[in-house]
């Protein structure tokens, strides 16, 4: 016999008496589990005098009633982004009383942002949007546990993040994101409360509840970055972030209160233009083969979001390299050759509205797709040929991407390239001149 299969006699143990002793083990496990529910329930926060006087107009409701109020007090949401859904959103949550409210953000407050997004103000601007929110929300209901996570959420810091909390919400602006939010609920098993705004358009459901779909369900394919617009690029109304956050809000309560009609397995659409709200039924099939149909040691959520949706994690601006250097001037370089009164067509070709909104005086304004159209060119030929000295001719933009493009589009052309000297963009376009030469010059 082996050393290693010595064994003392007194340890050794019959099967009865093993038996036995399993079934010890076993009794003594479940009177720790109870224990251990028991310690929960009395961990629970009850109801104050003061809850019941600051929430009472709601406590009346049958949906809520004490003990809806207490589920209230108990939960805790998280809420990804605190822009124009986070804003609304985590506002009726906190004043309803939901006990721990997490925010998800990484950017700061800009000017741009206050006409929709209501948790800042002026004076925020410049400041982390968590700590702006925080500041807002704790003034707003103080015994509400508002936690910061500053932090731009990926797939290998959203699961411990979501563990902490019973309900998610999507308050973000980026498809990647979204997918990062679905499969990180998917695999916590949490329920998401999805939104988006953008014009005058809103969406709201809620996935992953009660073993309804997911986001994958729907979308298992990102639909293509050019498709997809943004707050900064396609505009948005105030009021419409505002309606779809204070809807996910509504839907996170009678989650938490567990109300019979949460609004799964459906979409409601609403449409600001129109004022009007249409709900269409989703299939409650969970699509074979999606993530959510796995088990959840199989999902991995560490992939590479960006590259399945060709597009990044955020909508910041990206700098792109079309032309060479010899290509693009700067805007100290553009001041010098309008104040020397040098011969030059500047050309902004931004949006109509844009260059309504504020442009150079002695720009005019041609729209990068309509630089293809013949009617346009013919109509810039003429402009060129309108002065007395050989011109150059400069594209400028917001930011310095689209009028890089506007100088590729405009050197296909022997009939333009032929009668100027060059044809050159601005770096940094319009923002650029706003920082270095004109600092009244509107900033968007
Ligand atoms: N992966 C992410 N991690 C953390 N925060 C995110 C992530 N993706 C988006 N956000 C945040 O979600 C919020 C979305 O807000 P909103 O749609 O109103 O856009 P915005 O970025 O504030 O404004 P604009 O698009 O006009 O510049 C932003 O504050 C953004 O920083
Ligand atoms: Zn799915």
């Amino acid at each position: 016999m082996s050393s290693s299969c010595l064994v003392n006699n007194e340890d050794t143990f019959n099967d009865e008496e093993i038996s036995r002793l399993s079934l010890e083990i076993e009794l003594l496990k479940q009177e720790l589990n109870k224990k251990t529910e028991l310690l929960k329930t009395k961990q629970k926060k009850c109801l104050t005098k003061l809850d019941v006087s600051r929430y009472s107009r709601q406590i009346i409701l049958p949906e809520i009633g004490i003990e809806g109020q207490k589920k209230l007090k108990n939960a805790s949401v998280l809420i990804i982004g605190v822009g124009g859904l986070g804003c609304p959103s985590s506002m009726y949550l906190a004043s309803a009383g939901v006990g721990t409210i997490g925010l998800v953000d990484y950017d700061e407050v800009e000017l741009n942002n206050l006409h929709r997004q209501l948790l800042h103000g002026q004076c925020n601007v410049g400041m982390r949007k968590v700590e702006s929110g925080k500041l807002s929300l704790s003034r707003m209901n103080e015994d509400v546990n508002i936690v910061v996570h500053d932090v731009q959420l990926d797939g290998y810091n959203s699961l411990d993040i979501f563990k902490q909390y019973d309900v998610i919400i999507d308050a973000s602006d980026n498809l990647v994101t979204r997918y990062i939010i679905n499969d990180t609920c998917v695999k916590a098993g949490k329920p998401l409360v999805s939104g988006s705004a953008i014009h005058c358009d809103g969406q709201l459901t809620v996935y992953n509840y009660k073993g309804s779909v997911c986001f994958r369900c729907l979308h298992p394919k990102p639909q293509s970055p050019e498709t997809i617009g943004n707050c900064a690029s396609a505009g948005v109304l105030g009021p419409v972030p505002g309606v779809i956050g204070v809807l996910q809000a509504m839907e996170t309560i009678k989650i938490i209160i567990d109300h019979p009609n949460v609004l799964y397995n459906s979409l409601l659409l609403y449409d600001g233009g129109d004022c009007n709200f249409k709900k269409i039924k989703l299939t409650n099939v969970k699509r074979a083969g999606c993530l959510c149909t796995r088990s959840t040691e199989d999902i991995v959520i560490t992939m590479d979001y960006e590259e399945f949706c060709g597009s990044k994690a955020n909508d910041k601006f990206k700098t792109l390299n079309l032309l060479n250097e010899d290509e693009r001037i700067t805007v100290i370089d553009l001041n010098k050759l309008i104040s020397q009164n040098q011969p030059c067509l500047v050309i902004d070709v931004r949006k109509n509205v844009e260059y309504d909104m504020c442009h150079l005086p002695f720009s005019v304004n041609i729209q990068l797709n309509d630089l293809k159209r013949e009617k346009t060119l013919l109509e810039l030929i003429k402009q060129i040929n309108s002065y007395s000295k050989t011109p150059n001719v400069i594209t400028i933009c917001r930011r310095g991407n689209d009028s890089q493009r506007a100088v590729k589009e405009l050197k296909k052309y022997p009939q333009i390239t032929k009668k100027v000297n060059w044809i050159k963009d601005v770096i940094g376009g319009l923002n650029e001149w706003s920082m270095k030469i004109d600092k009244t010059f509107p900033m968007y």
